[in-house]
């Protein structure tokens, strides 16, 4: 086991999806998988695996925030030694095209984070990056499902309630949608030579107002699920 997680190496797939929310890992791996085993219960953070369309996946919650979901991607690269992470995360809307409900692939994002200067010092303003070919193979695979996603820019905020941060300059930027993660998972993927994607639905709009129940939010966001699931399972079969 490593510090967070109590699976025996060889019980962790390969490949990962990460939710923010423990109990929408249950419901995924309930829903998608089939035989799936929980490996870990260790604070809540429940993590299981099994098989989708033949291939061994695991699905394991992280938390909100960077740090709590590096703790987990961490343990995950250097001591199960899996090679894709796919976030499945909500994100709050911000441009006005985009809609409660819609599915963006996050090509990059933005930071407030402390952790870019942490790890490359102040004036350097590194980019994080989802990996090209996951990003690909995910919109593939939502053009074949029918699914409408959006791909670009978004920002991985360090505070949920932020009413100091500049929205309306980051739309102007081309900013889709804010969320808590996904540059601190692209980060430490370029740095351990893994692959990473965030596959994120949005939940609420934060201009708008508009937005889903939570109960919604735990358990009916299955097309961002598909997205990542068959582009993963097309891209371990390409
Ligand atoms: O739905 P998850 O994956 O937790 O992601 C979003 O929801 C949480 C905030 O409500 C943050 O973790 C944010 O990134
Ligand atoms: O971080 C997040 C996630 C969902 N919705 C938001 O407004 N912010």
């Amino acid at each position: 086991m490593s510090e967070h997680i109590e699976a025996k190496k060889g019980d962790i797939a390969k490949i990962v999806l990460l939710p923010g929310d423990p109990l929408r890992a249950k419901h995924i791996a309930e829903t998608f998988l089939e035989d799936p085993i929980c490996y870990n219960t260790v604070r809540n953070a429940l993590g299981y695996t099994g098989t989708y369309k033949g291939v061994k996946i695991s699905v394991q919650g992280t938390g909100m925030g960077i740090p709590s979901t590096l703790i987990y991607a961490e343990e995950l690269i250097n001591y199960y030694e899996c090679e894709i992470l796919i976030r499945v995360g909500t994100c709050g809307g911000m441009a006005p095209e985009i809609k409660v409900r819609d599915v963006i692939l996050a090509q990059s994002a933005t930071t407030d984070s402390a952790i870019i200067q942490n790890t490359f010092g102040s004036g350097l303003y590194y980019a994080p990056t989802a990996d090209f070919s996951l990003l690909d193979h995910a919109y593939a695979a939502a053009k074949k499902e029918q699914i409408a996603v959006k791909v670009g820019n978004i920002i991985s905020e360090d505070r949920f309630y932020n009413d100091e941060i500049d929205r309306e300059k980051l739309i102007q930027y081309k900013v889709l949608g804010a969320e808590m993660e996904a540059a601190g998972l692209y980060l430490i993927a370029a740095k351990y030579n893994v692959r990473a994607l965030a596959v994120l639905t949005i939940s609420n709009h934060i201009i708008s107002g508009e937005s889903t129940p939570a109960s919604e939010r735990e358990r009916s966001f299955n097309d961002m699920v598909k997205v990542a699931l068959e582009a993963t399972v097309s891209q371990i079969k390409a």
